[in-house]
């Protein structure tokens, strides 16, 4: 059995970015990083723009102006201002190349054809310059910018409407088990809910993944081996649950070496999580992670985490980690490294109780996984402990 260490790095060694190409309408492109230089075919703004509700001026030497027009946005005029003279103008509005200031009305006294300025008025002030935010022609975002909310506002005022951007995976989640019944169907004595492919599949969305397709399985070997071989066939990812320990009836690791899949690892040593899977098979990674859902979301955050972000060549890849005081004493059984579900607040980190690989309601309550590693047999009150901060 392999450490975490050497699990984590195998992941790292064997994921590769995955450098291809999709054409996204930029509204579509949250999360997703520049394929290619985006340049612009405007200028931004395209015109002087008013910063601010007042009057623009021919600036001269006296407070008074003589007020002959008015400019509001999105009117298409130039009226002409000679020296001494102003018009009415308002925020986002085109500023008349013959006007060098805008002076906001909070500044002036108006009266019906003339304006006086009651504070000292600087050429320019309140004009954006044609091309302030960037010239036609001039690079807009650079290669691998990551696509935010404020790259997209940004890209459509340049008025972009499809970016080349680098696909993200398409991923496959499998369940596998005769026990599991969906949500909302009558629950048979032996069945449980099947609630691993909605957990999966939340986690995936919430890291803007969004490409996922959910297949299940029973316990039968030739169904696991043929939605197995289809699902690494068309997907960048696949995230098998349950099935991978020793059971007669556990099919995935005898399906996986059907399929010649490349193991890089099998079996890790820590908890949850032990009978942890991962492989590749051309360009697709295959993990199969354990059934027992505490044990399938830790993995989760540990591996197939780091796994995305490589995938979609990410510069940080793991999740932060933390120093924090715990607020709990707790003592571990056996000599695996454990990961501890807790929660996380302002320095100190409370270790949950109910630890269990099944313990799913624990997880709902935790923001952290506390790391307790092999040579640490007991943490105490006011402990030092290795935090992993949950994405939640
Ligand atoms: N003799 C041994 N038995 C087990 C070992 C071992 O080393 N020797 N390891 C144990 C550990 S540790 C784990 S973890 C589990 C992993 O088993 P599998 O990955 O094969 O998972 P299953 O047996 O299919 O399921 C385990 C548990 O999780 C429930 N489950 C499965 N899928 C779902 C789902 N989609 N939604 C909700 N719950 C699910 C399933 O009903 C089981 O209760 O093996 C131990 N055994
Ligand atoms: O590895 Mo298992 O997750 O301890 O239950």
């Amino acid at each position: 059995m392999i450490s975490v260490n050497q699990a984590i790095n195998l992941v790292k060694k064997h994921c590769k970015p995955m450098l291809r190409k999709a054409t996204k309408p930029v509204e579509k492109a949250n999360g997703y990083k520049l394929f290619s230089d985006v340049y612009s075919n405007i200028n931004m703004p395209p015109f002087r723009q008013s910063a601010m509700d007042g009057y623009a001026l021919n600036m001269h030497n006296q407070n008074t102006y003589k007020l002959i027009g008015e400019v509001k946005a999105g009117d298409n005029k130039q009226p002409v201002l000679e020296a001494g003279e102003a018009i009415r103008i308002f925020t986002g509005a085109p500023v008349p190349e013959t006007a060098n200031a805008v002076v906001m009305q909070e500044k002036v006294a108006a009266k019906a054809n003339e304006i006086t300025v009651t504070t000292s008025v600087f050429e320019h002030e309140n004009i954006r310059p044609i091309g302030e935010q960037v010239k036609s022609g001039a690079l807009a975002l650079e290669k691998n910018t990551k696509i935010t909310p404020a790259a997209i506002g940004y890209l459509s005022s340049l008025g972009v409407t499809t970016i080349d951007v680098f696909k993200k995976p398409n991923i496959a989640i499998i369940t596998t088990g005769n026990e599991l019944v969906n949500p909302g169907e009558p629950l048979e004595y032996g069945c449980i809910y099947e609630s691993n492919s909605k957990m999966l599949l939340s986690a995936l969305y919430s890291l803007k993944f969004y490409d996922v397709t959910i297949l299940k399985v029973n316990d039968d070997f030739d169904n696991t081996y043929n939605t197995l071989r289809e699902a690494i066939t068309n997907h960048d990812l696949v995230l098998i649950t349950g099935g991978i320990s020793v059971g007669d009836y556990d099919f995935v690791g005898d399906a996986l070496t059907k399929l010649n899949i490349t193991q890089h690892f099998y079996k890790v040593m820590q908890k949850p999580g032990k009978p942890l899977f991962f492989g590749t098979k051309n360009h697709t990674n295959i993990f199969a992670l354990p059934g027992n859902p505490a044990a399938a979301l830790t993995c989760f955050y540990k591996y197939v985490y780091t796994a995305l972000q490589i995938m979609m060549n990410n510069e940080r890849v793991d999740l932060p980690t933390v120093s924090a005081k715990s607020e709990t004493a707790f003592v571990k059984k056996g000599d695996r490294p454990q990961f501890l579900k807790a929660i996380y607040n302002n320095d100190n980190v409370t270790i949950l109780e109910g630890q269990s690989s099944a313990m799913q309601h624990t997880f709902a309550l935790a923001n952290a996984l506390v790391f307790v590693p092999q040579e640490v047999s007991e943490i105490k009150i006011g402990d030092t402990v290795e935090t992993m901060l949950l994405p939640v």
